[in-house]
């Protein structure tokens, strides 16, 4: 069989990360990020095994971004694609796994884009100009909220009112299931389980932050919920807050939703924590060195925050076979990882602090201390587990009987 080639796409408002992927090969043909879109700077940088460049998109739009990538696939892949990927962050109830894209299912994320409108709108951008560019190949979307289908109603269930959930689709989604699937899939081979198997706690920490419990391959509960503000404080997101700040903020101060929206959304989390210092972690641990009494609040904030919320998925398992850090501070920051298991002793969790220290390469590896139960640092690989999903769909399609038309 031919080594297969796909492309992955996660398009943000004002982004377009992809990565170009064969069959046989561990690191991506190609990868890259354009940025700053919807202005004059945009930029796109890419590299493909020792080369890096980057092409100025004056014009700012994903089509010229997308367009730009035509040669570079090209000059890397030397065949043609066999499908592209796409991340599509919300997918409702309507997915349970990666889907070849139609008409039907583009309705679908259409419906489901009230839900995610920092993410869906874009990414339907997205696809739409890759099928114009990419044409006569296979568009297949793979969606953040599909590996959380398998959790039980009482985890996703909120306390509300029937209907707004059999009406109006209230309910707990979850997000990042891909990065969650790939870290608890490298878990089990990690600590030499049958494939797919075992007890995790699984903290996904990079722009948006969420973690999940996960028992032999299925999610049972995770932190993120109907959209991705529930949960974690994260880079922008303020996370979980009492409800009736909402009505408060209107009542007292005046504020309409789109400015509470906003807020929430955008002006929170380590940002809003740290004065408004930054929502990057990498600033903030150096600022806390030098003693900013924001950007230490910011860490302690989040760390506590992180370990209640793995303390509470516990209960969702039978046993813990390890806890994942992972994203770009689970993967990157000792001190977060640190703070966070610290809070955590009561579980005999324990962190070796010279395993803990992020070696180059940052492999995946096993941290804890002594007799504590597992603690892993993974690397995720969103784009990896997404071409592994795609070709499985492929796989799928051809050993289907194709249907009778009546
Ligand atoms: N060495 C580091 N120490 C602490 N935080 C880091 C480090 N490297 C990256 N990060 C943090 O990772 C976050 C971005 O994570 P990433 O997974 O790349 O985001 P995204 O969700 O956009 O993919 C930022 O907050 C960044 O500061
Ligand atoms: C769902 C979500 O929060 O995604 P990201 O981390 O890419 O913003
Ligand atoms: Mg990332």
């Amino acid at each position: 069989m031919t080594d297969r080639l796909v492309l992955v796409i996660n398009c943000g408002s004002s982004s377009l990360k992809f990565a170009l992927r064969s069959e046989s090969e561990q690191k991506p043909l190609l990868s890259g990020l354009a940025e700053r879109l919807g202005t004059a700077d945009g930029v796109m940088n890419w590299k493909a095994g020792d080369i890096r460049e980057h092409v100025a998109i004056t014009d700012g739009k994903h089509s010229t971004a997308m367009a730009s990538l035509l040669p570079l696939i090209e000059r890397f892949a030397h065949r043609p694609l066999t499908a592209v990927g796409h991340r599509v962050v919300h997918g409702g109830e309507h997915f349970t796994g990666a889907s070849l894209i139609d008409d039907e299912v583009l309705a679908a994320i259409e419906d489901s884009a009230p839900l995610a409108p920092l993410h869906n709108p874009a990414q339907l951008t997205g696809i739409s100009e890759a099928r114009q560019v990419f044409t006569d190949i296979p568009h297949i979307a793979i969606f953040d909220t599909a590996f959380h289908q398998s959790m039980p109603p009482h985890a996703y269930r909120y306390a509300l009112p029937e209907a707004l959930y059999s009406q109006h689709g209230v309910r707990r989604y979850g997000f990042h299931g891909t990065s969650h699937r790939f870290v608890s899939t490298q878990a089990s081979l990690l600590m030499g389980l049958e494939p797919g198997h075992g007890a995790w706690l699984t903290a996904h920490l990079g722009n948006g932050c969420s973690t999940c419990a996960v028992l032999d391959g299925k999610s049972l509960d995770t932190s993120m919920g109907m959209t991705p503000l529930e949960g974690l404080v994260m880079g922008t997101r303020s996370g979980d807050v009492d409800p009736n700040l909402h009505s408060h903020l209107a009542r007292t101060l005046g504020w309409d939703l789109e400015r509470i929206d906003n807020m929430l959304n955008r002006e929170s989390g380590l940002l809003g924590l740290s004065e408004g210092l930054s929502n990057d972690m990498r600033t903030l641990v150096a600022a806390r060195a030098e003693g900013h009494a924001g950007a230490s609040l910011a860490v302690e904030v989040f760390c506590y925050r992180l370990a209640r919320s793995l303390a509470g998925l516990a209960v969702a398992l039978p046993r813990i076979d390890g806890v994942i850090f992972t994203g770009g501070i689970g993967e990157n920051s000792p001190l977060v990882r640190e703070l966070t298991v610290r809070h955590l002793a009561l579980f005999g969790l324990a962190i070796d602090p010279a395993a803990n220290a992020t070696p180059p390469g940052n492999p995946a590896r096993q941290i804890q201390a002594g007799n504590s139960p597992a603690i892993l640092v993974i690397p995720t690989d969103e784009e990896r587990q997404i071409t592994e999903e795609c070709l499985a769909l492929l796989d799928l399609a051809a050993t289907q009987p194709v249907e009778q038309e009546a």
